[in-house]
């Protein structure tokens, strides 16, 4: 499948209020087909708000919203059908076992019976719960019921798929496998819209980082020129033979910059900055000078991370 012309959600001008409080302030967002757009911001910025909204659980107050080309308000019908939705939290039907649980959304969204128990069995393999087919829901794990979440998800192909923090208590492997199954629905020409705050693994998983702050859009980027920024002033982590003598070396070297964070003291090392990539090596250069047995030298943290803590730091 490839992917389909034009854009898997388009929302411009949302806002949406909560009495006095306004949880969204004109925020605009599109998300490709056929790439992971991830949606990142700080706790109350607005994020599940906007997609209970996408998802056409809550209405907006303002702006318009569009989920493959249908309007959320005019066409709810068939924003519904083109889209999946994963929540933060697993809803109820605890008595149901996994088949049951699975064969009411099938049925919900109008899938043959007869297709029925292949679908639903391929979904299990996909997130690897075949085995748990007779269970009742209430007996899985917390990340097994995550991962039943991203079948039932997916339980009518889906051209656009929303989810709401899917790695929270999933184990690692669980994670990967997550990746993995994100990116070849985007391989396939899905919209696919991850809110999460684990920046690490967004980085790993996403095309592109939509950044949210009280209520608005505060950066786009795609995750290609986050990396590829040497111009951006970062963190610098360093290692040394000598820890001692690389802390009052830095102390030295450091003294008469101007705009720097403090100094901070690493097992076997220090962190220091925010420089560029240059500055970093004329700082390393100028340590090995001075004598310091340098083994490391890297950016602290991931570039998706500086984008973020820049944006948060605007904020203040
Ligand atoms: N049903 C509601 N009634 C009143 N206020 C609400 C409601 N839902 C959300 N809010 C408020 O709207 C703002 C945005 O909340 P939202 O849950 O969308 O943020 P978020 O970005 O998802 O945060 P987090 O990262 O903590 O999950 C917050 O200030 C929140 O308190």
């Amino acid at each position: 499948m490839g992917a389909p012309e034009g854009l898997g959600i388009e929302a411009r001008g949302v806002t949406r209020r909560f009495g006095t409080l306004h949880a969204l302030r004109g925020l605009d967002l599109t998300v490709p087909y056929g790439q992971v757009t991830a949606l990142v911001g700080p706790n109350g910025a607005g994020k599940t708000t906007l997609l209970l909204i996408l998802a056409t659980l809550l209405g907006a107050d303002e702006g318009t919203v569009r989920i493959a080309g249908h309007d959320v308000r005019a066409r709810p019908g068939e924003a519904r059908d083109a889209l999946g939705w994963m929540p933060d939290t697993f809803g109820v039907y605890d008595q149901l076992t996994v088949e049951e649980y699975l064969a009411f959304f099938a049925d919900a969204y109008g899938l043959p019976k007869d297709e029925r128990p292949r679908r639903i069995r391929a979904l299990l393999t996909l997130v690897h719960l075949e085995d748990r087919l007779g269970h009742p829901v209430h007996a899985l794990s917390r990340g097994q019921k995550q991962r039943l979440g991203v079948a039932r998800a997916l339980v009518h192909r889906p051209r656009v798929l929303l989810l709401d923090e899917p790695a929270s208590g999933l184990d690692p492997r669980s994670r990967v496998e997550l990746r993995d199954l994100l990116r070849s629905l985007a391989a396939d020409g899905v919209a696919v819209l991850v809110s999460s705050h684990i920046l690490s693994e967004l980085e790993e998983i996403a095309d592109r980082v939509v950044l949210v702050d009280h209520g608005r859009t505060v950066g786009e980027h795609a995750m290609a020129d986050l990396a590829g920024s040497s111009a951006a002033r970062v963190r610098w982590r360093l290692r040394s033979l000598d820890p001692g003598l690389l802390a009052e070396a830095l102390a030295g070297e450091l003294s008469a910059w101007s705009g720097l964070d403090p100094v901070r003291d690493l097992p076997g090392g220090a962190e220091a900055g925010p420089f560029t990539e240059t500055e970093a090596a004329g700082l390393l250069a100028a340590l090995v000078t001075r004598g310091v047995p340098v083994t490391g030298l890297a950016p602290a943290g991931s570039a998706l991370e500086t984008a973020y803590l820049a944006m948060t730091e605007n904020r203040r």
